[in-house]
């Protein structure tokens, strides 16, 4: 049996920002298909990983392979939702003009997970209004709806109760199926609920595979 190519590969990679190497030589590869759970202290560069990963970032040496033409969706741990549009119109960003049908149809998925997420009927408010933590679950809702193939997920149930949470992560989970899901936690409880997580951990500079 042939094994598959990794999705993302980094060779000797260093990513210098300001006056320290946030990453430092570092070589992984981060199969296809899997969910990586990114772990490591506050500060470590967990979010430089996904920034590289993304592309969002280029390293300052060394080589990284990213998956030719990729559909890539994030929730990044500022929510980044934008204030003045309902919550509904915020999910819909990533899909761009939508014709009749299309954006009704999405518009129901999104009434029906807003539900699922603890949010009923939540659909028409202004994001602007909206709580820390659900903010949160509409930026999440917003990546795990729109169709991409690799999904970065940052510290994502962060800031909501142990039931939304679980809600949550109820909703989310099959909606991340067959995708390459790179997910940043400090939580040891999200991390083992995940379904067969690869774990790697972010210290000194260095991605080793494993626990810290
Ligand atoms: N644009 C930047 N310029 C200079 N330093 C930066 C920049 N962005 C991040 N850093 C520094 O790089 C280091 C790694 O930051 P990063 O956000 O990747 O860590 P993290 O592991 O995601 O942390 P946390 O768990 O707190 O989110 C930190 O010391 C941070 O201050």
């Amino acid at each position: 049996m042939s094994v598959p190519a990794p999705a993302y590969s980094l060779a000797d990679v260093t990513v210098r920002l300001g006056e320290r190497d946030v990453l430092s030589h570092v070589s992984a590869d981060f199969a296809a298909d899997r969910v990586h759970v990114v772990r490591g202290a506050s500060g470590a560069g967990k979010t430089t990983l996904l920034r590289l990963l993304m592309g969002l970032v280029e390293p300052d040496s060394g080589g990284v392979r990213r998956p030719d033409g990729a559909r890539l969706a994030a929730a990044f741990q500022e929510d980044r939702l934008l204030d003045s549009l309902t919550v509904s119109a915020n999910v819909r960003l990533p899909h761009g003009r939508m014709g009749g049908p299309e954006r009704a149809r999405l518009l129901d998925e999104t009434r029906r997970a807003l539900a699922a997420v603890g949010m009923a009927g939540l659909e028409s408010a202004r994001a602007g209004e909206l709580s820390g933590g659900q903010r949160r679950r509409v930026s999440l809702l917003r990546a795990a709806l729109s169709t991409s193939d690799v999904v970065f997920l940052d510290e994502p149930l962060r800031g909501l109760d142990e039931g939304s949470s679980r809600a949550t992560m109820a909703w989310l989970l099959p909606r991340l199926a067959g995708k390459t899901v790179f997910w940043v936690t400090h939580s040891e409880a999200e991390a083992a609920a995940l379904p067969a997580p690869v774990l790697w951990t972010v210290d000194g500079g260095r991605v080793r595979p494993g626990r810290m």
